[in-house]
C-alpha cells in the first residue's frame, strides 16, 4: 500500500515499522525537541476530546452531520488572523447552510491547529537533474527548492506546536467570544466577495435567520447557546515523534490522550494494520478516523474496528471515505455493508477531494469541482441505498479566493495560474465551499425525508 521505505519506531519494546516519517538528520536534537515538548503543556484536554467523541456518536447513530474541513496543508506563514478567521468564518458560513437546509445538527471540526505534516507520494522531487528531499509540511522542512530548507529539521517540531497554539488561541476565541453568534451569521458574508450565487443565496439565508432570531427576542426568548459555537480541531497523526511527545495521561481514568488536536486520523498511506501508526492510534482515548481509498477492503474496515475500537463505542471511530468520483459507487457498498452487518458502530464521512486529483497541463495539481460534487452524490446515494447515514463531510478548503479547484461557478483550467497558492493539494476557495455546502444541504435533507414524506 505504502510505495515508500518505512523506519523503525518503538512502541511499548516492540519495533513496528511506521511509514512516511522523515529521516531527521540530527538523533539528539530531535530527543532534545520532544523532550522539551513532553514537557510543555498539551493543546486540548481529554475532556474536550470526550465532547467531541458524544458528538460523533450522534452521527454513528444518524442524528447529526460532521463538516470537517481547512488546509490540505497549514503553514507557519499562514498563521495570521485573516487567514485563520476566513477559514473559520467559511466553515461556520458552511455548518450553517447545512444546519438551515437539512435542520440537522452540525459538528464542526477544523483540519486547523496541527495541519503541518504531509504524507507524500515519493520521497524525492527532481528538478532540472537535482533530486532532493520531498516537501513534507512546514513540520518537517521548508518548500524551497534548496538542499538546506529540504532537509528535515526536528526543531520545526517546537514552531508547529507554537503555530497550532496561536491557532488554537484564535479558534478558541473566535468561537467562544461572540463573532461566532447567529447574530453575526450576515457578518460573516461581507468580508467575502458575496457576488456569486451561492454567496447570493447566503445572504438570502443569513436574513431568513435575522429575522427568526429577532422574532424569538420579541417573544423573550434567549439562549447563550445562540452566542457561541462549538469547535473541534484535527490534523493527521503523522509524525509519530511529535503526536508521542503530546501525549498525555488522563488524571481522570489513567488513559492516554493525544494533546494535540481533539480528533487525529490516521492516512490512506499510513494505515497498515501492522504499522506504528494503527499502534498508537489504538493507544489513546480521542476520538479518530481512518482514511479509506478506493483500495480498502471489507475485512480492512472489520479489522480496524476491532483494533481501534474493541468496546464499540459509538463516537470512537470514524470511517473517511475517499475513494474517487469514479469509484464511489462501486467501492463503498461492499465496506459499508460488511461493517454494519457486524455491528461494528462507526461514523461514515466522505471526503470528496483526495480520489479526485488530477494534474492540469499547466503542471498544477487540481480537482473538478464536478467530481467533487459527484462524489458526494454518490456517497449520499450509497447510503440512501443501504439505509444507512451519510455521516458529514471532509474538504480541503480556504476562505481565501484562490484559483486551485476548477469549476463551481468560476475558475477555469487557465486560470489555476492566478492564485495557486496551496502548500501541497488544491481547496477550494470561498465560493466553491459554500456552493458545496449547499448542494450537500439538498443531498441531506433528501434521505432524511421518509419515502412517503412530501416534498417541502
Ligand atoms: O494530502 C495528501 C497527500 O499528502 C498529497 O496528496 C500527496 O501529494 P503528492 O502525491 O504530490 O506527494
Ligand atoms: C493525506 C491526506 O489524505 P489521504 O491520506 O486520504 O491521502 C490528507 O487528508 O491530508
Amino acid at each position: 500500500m505504502n510505495p515508500l521505505p518505512t523506519t523503525e519506531y518503538r512502541a511499548d519494546g516492540n519495533s513496528l515499522p511506521a511509514a512516511q516519517q522523515p529521516a531527521w538528520a540530527d538523533p539528539d536534537l530531535l530527543d532534545g525537541t520532544t523532550g522539551r515538548l513532553a514537557r510543555l503543556p498539551e493543546l486540548v484536554f481529554a475532556e474536550e476530546s470526550d465532547r467531541l467523541r458524544e458528538r460523533l456518536a450522534a452521527v454513528a447513530r444518524g442524528e447529526a452531520f460532521v463538516l470537517q474541513g481547512g488546509d490540505c496543508a497549514e503553514t507557519f506563514d499562514g498563521v495570521t488572523a485573516d487567514a485563520i478567521n476566513g477559514k473559520l468564518r467559511t466553515l461556520l458560513q458552511m455548518a450553517l447552510v447545512l444546519t438551515y437546509g437539512a435542520s440537522v445538527p452540525v459538528v464542526k471540526i477544523g483540519r486547523l491547529a496541527g495541519q503541518y505534516a504531509k504524507p507524500r507520494s515519493r520521497p524525492t522531487e527532481t528538478r532540472g537533474g537535482v533530486t532532493l528531499p520531498a516537501y513534507r509540511g512546514d513540520a518537517v522542512n521548508a518548500p524551497d527548492f534548496t538542499a538546506a530548507a529540504r532537509r528535515p529539521d526536528p526543531r520545526r517540531l517546537l514552531r508547529m506546536y507554537e503555530a497550532s497554539a496561536a491557532t488554537l488561541n484564535l479558534v478558541r476565541a473566535f468561537s467562544t467570544g461572540g463573532y461566532a453568534g447567529l447574530h453575526h451569521a450576515r457578518d460573516w458574508n461581507r468580508a467575502f466577495i458575496t457576488d456569486s450565487p451561492a454567496g447570493r443565496r447566503y445572504e438570502e439565508l443569513a436574513d431568513d435567520i435575522d429575522r427568526s432570531l429577532r422574532f424569538m427576542e420579541a417573544c423573550g426568548v434567549t439562549s447563550r447557546q445562540l452566542h457561541a459555537v462549538e469547535f473541534f480541531v484535527s490534523h493527521e497523526g503523522l509524525l509519530l515523534d511529535y503526536e508521542r511527545a503530546l501525549t498525555r495521561t488522563d488524571a481522570r481514568t489513567g488513559r492516554a490522550y493525544a494533546g494535540s488536536g481533539h480528533l487525529l486520523w490516521i492516512g490512506e498511506r499510513t494505515r497498515g494494520l501492522d504499522g506504528a501508526h494503527v499502534d498508537y492510534f489504538s493507544r489513546i482515548g480521542n476520538p479518530i478516523a481512518v482514511k479509506l481509498g478506493p483500495d480498502a477492503t471489507a475485512d480492512e474496515a472489520l479489522a480496524y474496528a476491532a483494533r481501534l475500537n474493541p468496546r464499540n463505542e459509538p463516537g470512537r471511530l470514524t470511517f473517511v471515505t475517499r475513494m474517487g468520483a469514479g469509484r464511489i459507487r462501486d467501492r463503498l457498498p461492499g465496506l459499508v455493508e460488511k461493517v454494519t452487518a457486524d455491528g461494528a458502530v462507526v461514523a461514515w464521512v466522505c471526503d470528496p477531494m483526495h480520489g479526485n486529483t488530477f494534474v492540469a497541463p499547466s503542471s498544477h495539481k487540481t480537482r473538478r469541482f464536478d467530481d467533487i460534487l459527484d462524489e458526494v452524490r454518490g456517497f449520499f446515494e450509497v447510503h440512501r441505498a443501504l439505509g444507512t447515514h451519510a455521516g458529514g463531510l471532509h474538504v480541503e478548503l480556504t476562505g481565501d479566493d484562490v484559483t486551485e479547484c476548477v469549476g463551481g461557478d468560476d475558475v477555469l483550467v487557465g486560470d489555476l495560474h492566478r492564485r495557486y497558492e496551496t502548500a501541497c493539494d488544491p481547496r477550494l476557495n470561498h465560493r466553491q465551499s459554500l456552493e458545496l455546502a449547499f448542494r450537500a444541504a439538498e443531498m441531506l435533507l433528501d434521505p432524511l425525508r421518509g419515502p412517503g414524506d412530501a416534498a417541502p
